[in-house]
This record gives C-alpha cells, structure tokens and sequence, in this order.
C-alpha cells in the first residue's frame, strides 16, 4: 500500500505502471502494490522473471490478490511515459541478477524511465551497498521499519533515490534486536555526552586541546585543527610546534596559543601537566619516527591520530596496537580509504566484508575508535558498536576538510566526551558545517561555520 501511494503522490500524470516482480517476498510486495494500483484505477502491467507459478508462502499468496495477466519480463518494451515499480529483488538478493533482468534494467536505463524500488533498487546487496551485477537506479525507494546498511553505503546509496522508511508495524524490540548495536549516526546516538554549558564553567573545565604542528613548510593542516577545535568548544587550544615552525605559526594565532615541543624529552615533560585533556597529531605532522615516537607516548591520553601519524606505522602497526591496549587511552583513528588500506591492507583487500565490517574489524584489531571516512563515512568501536554517517554533503570532498574534522574530535575529547560519541559527534557537525557552508566551501569557510552542539 505505500509503495502503490508513492507511485500515486509522486507520479501522478504517469501513462502506465509497470510492475517488475521477482520469485520471492520482495516481488510479493510488487503484487500487493500491483493490485492496490489496479483499484484505485491506473493504467498497469506486470511482468515477471521465470515462473509465477513456482511462488511460495507469503508470495504466492500476494500474488493471488492481483487478479490481472503477468507478462514474461523478457517481453517488457519500456515506453515514455511508464513508471516502473521494482520489485524483483529485495533482502534476499545472494548473487548477480538473472540475465534477463539485467537486460530489462538496462532496457529501462535506456529510456530514462523513472523507478520507484521496493526495499531496494534490485541488484542493491543491502548488506553492503555493493552493486550485484548491475542496479536499476531508482527515484524514490520505500522501504520498511528502518534503513538497511545497502541505503547508506556507497554505491548503494546512490542508487535508492530518496528513502522513504514506512512502518508496517514490526514492534520495536524486534527491529532493535536485528539492528544490533548499528545505528544512523543522529544526534541521539551521543546527544546524552553533549552537556551544556554550567554558568560556573571556565576555560580550563571546558577542555584544553593540543594539536602538534608539522614542520615550517607544513603548518596550516595542524592551524585548521587548531581553529576548529577551539570553535567547536574547546576552553584552550594550544599548537605544540617544532622550534624552525614557530614565526610561521605565530604569525597566523590570535586565540590558539603557542608553544614549542621539539624532541620527545620536551613532550614529556610537558606531559605531566594533566590538564593537557586531549591531543590531535598527525595533520601535516611528517610521516617517521617522531609521529611513531609522540604517538605512543599518547596512547594512555584522549587523543586522535589523524593523516600522517597514522600512515607513520603502516609497517609498526602492531606496537601502535599493543600500546593502545595496555594504557587503556580514548584513541580515535580517522583513515581515509588510502589510509586505511595502508594500515589494514589484509581488512581493505576482503572484498566479503562491507565498509561496517570493515571499520569494525579494524577497530577490534587496533583497540581504537576507527573513523573510517568518505562520503559514507563509518565510526565504529572494538566494542562492536558501530554507526553510519548520512549528512555529509560532497563539497567536503576539498583540501582541509579532515583536518577540520580532527579539530572537532580533539574538542569533543578535551570536553570529555568518550571516543566513540566523540567521533560520532564530529562527523556529524562536521557534516552540519558542511550544510551550513554551501557548496563553494573550503576548509577555512568551514571551520566558521561549525554550529554549537545541539544540547
Ligand atoms: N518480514 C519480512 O521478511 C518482510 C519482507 N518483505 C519483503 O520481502 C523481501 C525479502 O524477501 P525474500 O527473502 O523472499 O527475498 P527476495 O524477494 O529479495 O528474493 C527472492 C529469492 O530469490 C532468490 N535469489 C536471490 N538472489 C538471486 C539472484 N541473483 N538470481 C536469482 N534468484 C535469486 C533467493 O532464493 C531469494 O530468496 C524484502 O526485500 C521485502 O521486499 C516485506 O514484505 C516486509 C516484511
Ligand atoms: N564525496 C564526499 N561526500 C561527503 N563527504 C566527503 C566526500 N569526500 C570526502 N568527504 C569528507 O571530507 C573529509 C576529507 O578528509 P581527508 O580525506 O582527510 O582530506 P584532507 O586530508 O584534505 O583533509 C572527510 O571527513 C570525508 O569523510
Ligand atoms: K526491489
């Protein structure tokens, strides 16, 4: 009935609906809407796959309630002014689409007819978002009870059009159970980490973040960290910089302060002022043993390892990881895809595993928080909670932007927060001021436009 409602609001000057529907439950679906079509009165055919008479259960009773002809799909000759509604496959696609259904996708890709899909565009695998054979592309996509992995992550994402979630009235309980600890990254995954501010607060409650600046030909991805902490709610942020990079540096600071760390003996001593809440390295850092050397001495802090100070132990990663494990630190890790196959390359190469399983191997492996970015960027936990983000607008794709992205994290630790709320937080403000930028952004116009958490 929804799906038959969709057809009906969003198109309604179409001359026919065609209804694909496949051999199980998802063309059952395709049925259903076929006969609810039929009613209220719209020119329709349907077509279907193999043999209709081979349905069972759920199917083969929704089939039954459609009382009109269905055609063989490989007599479907698509025309202007169809509609089409996929329902061939859904939840239980497990391999590449049939010959002929690929064919009749591509006969519907020919003529740029618009596709409404049922659960998913079929060829979609909802597990992964990866694209079986070949995918219709949809305009509207209705599913049922709540998003699938497939809706989120690429290239699936790309194929579902806009998502509509409709409630069949599955309980709750039932959902959650199947969802397991995988969520949408919204704000109500870590709202409860996001305190407002006490009118008794001061600086040095609100957070003091140190982010490590590169060399004096490398500092401005360590300055953006900087300013997007400190707009993202840090008390203080102070840009730990090597002594040649310190005019270049000051040069550029008003309310990020300044201070020199040359050699690892500078780093520890400073240490030892536990107010230092939370550290970023890595953006613009230089990739070799200093990163390797600061990062371990880090490793019992809140602290992200970004960019350079991750790439810095592609062939050490194993006493990174042991070092994480024995001081029990808040690590966030936040590797693009070239990153991550530079220290995960075993996890990267394991084409059965999609992007969640992914972040979530690596996260087991690494004791991090693994922040696994990109358009469909996945935050997940060695504990096994993992979310996907969904508000990131592709203009983030320009110079800088992780950097920003790491400056909110470190603020988000230095506040307190744990790891995997912190990470989870960042994308997603990180994703808002991005929104809130415009297209035309760059890492400078948004680290102004980073909005206060929502309490
Ligand atoms: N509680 C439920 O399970 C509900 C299911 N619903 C619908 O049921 C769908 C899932 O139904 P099914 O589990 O029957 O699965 P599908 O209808 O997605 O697939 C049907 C069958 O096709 C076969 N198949 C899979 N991949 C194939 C391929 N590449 N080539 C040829 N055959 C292939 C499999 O045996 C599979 O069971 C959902 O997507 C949704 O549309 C909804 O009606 C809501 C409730
Ligand atoms: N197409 C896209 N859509 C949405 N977000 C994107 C897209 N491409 C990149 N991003 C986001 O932009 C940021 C880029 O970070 P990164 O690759 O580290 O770049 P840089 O090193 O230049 O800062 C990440 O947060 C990533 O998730
Ligand atoms: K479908």
């Amino acid at each position: 009935m929804a799906v038959s409602a969709a057809a009906l609001r969003l198109f309604p000057s179409a001359t026919r609906f065609v209804v694909l529907c496949g051999p199980g439950n998802n063309g059952g679906d395709g049925y259903v809407a076929a006969a609810a079509l039929a009613e209220s009165g719209a020119s329709l055919a349907v077509f279907a796959p193999g043999d209709v008479g081979k349905l069972k259960g759920d199917a083969a009773r929704a089939r039954a309630t459609y009382a009109g002809e269905v055609h063989a799909i490989e007599t479907y000759e698509p025309r202007t002014g169809d509609v089409v509604i996929d329902a061939l496959f859904g939840a239980g696609l497990v391999r590449d689409l049939p010959k002929a259904v690929q064919e009749a996708i591509s006969r519907v890709d020919d003529r740029c007819l618009p596709v409404i899909a049922v659960d998913l565009p079929s060829g979609i695998d909802g597990r992964s978002g990866a694209v079986r054979g070949a995918s219709f592309t949809a305009t509207h996509t209705v599913t049922f009870m709540a998003a699938k992995p497939g809706h989120l992550l690429l290239p699936g994402r790309t194929h579902c059009g806009s998502l509509e979630v409709f409630d069949i009235g599955i309980p709750d309980r039932l959902v959650r159970s199947r969802a397991g600890d995988l969520r949408i990254n919204t704000p109500a995954v870590w709202q409860q980490h996001a305190r407002g501010l006490d009118p008794a607060t001061h600086k040095f409650k609100r957070g003091h973040l140190v982010v490590f600046s590169g060399p004096q030909t490398s500092t401005g991805a360590a300055r953006l960290s900087a300013m997007a902490g400190l707009n993202a709610g840090a008390g203080l942020v102070t840009l730990a910089s090597p002594p040649e990079a310190l005019a270049a540096n000051a040069a550029h600071l008003t309310a990020v302060m300044l201070k020199e760390i040359g050699k690892a003996g500078d780093l520890a001593e400073w240490l030892k002022d536990r107010r230092l809440g939370a550290f970023v390295l890595g953006p613009g850092f230089g990739v070799g043993k200093k990163a390797r050397e600061f990062a371990l001495m880090l490793c019992g802090r809140a602290l992200v390892l970004d960019a350079d100070a991750v790439t810095a132990f592609m062939e050490r990663r194993t006493e990174l990881f042991d070092r994480i494990a024995a001081e029990g630190g808040q690590v966030v890790m936040t590797p693009h895809e070239g990153e991550f196959a530079r220290l995960f390359p075993e996890i990267a190469a394991d084409t059965a595993l999609s992007k969640i399983e992914k972040a979530l191997a690596a996260a087991k492996l690494s004791h991090a928080v693994i922040l696994y970015k990109g358009s469909d960027t996945v935050v997940a936990a060695p504990s096994g909670r993992a979310v996907v983000n969904a508000n990131a607008p592709p203009w983030l794709a320009t110079a800088g932007s992780g950097d920003v992205l790491t400056g909110i994290i470190g603020a988000h630790l230095a506040q307190g927060m744990p790891a995997f709320e912190a990470a989870a937080a960042a994308v997603w403000r990180h994703g808002e001021a991005g929104m809130r930028a415009g297209r035309g952004t760059t890492a400078e116009t948004l680290v102004e436009n980073i909005a206060p958490l929502p309490e």
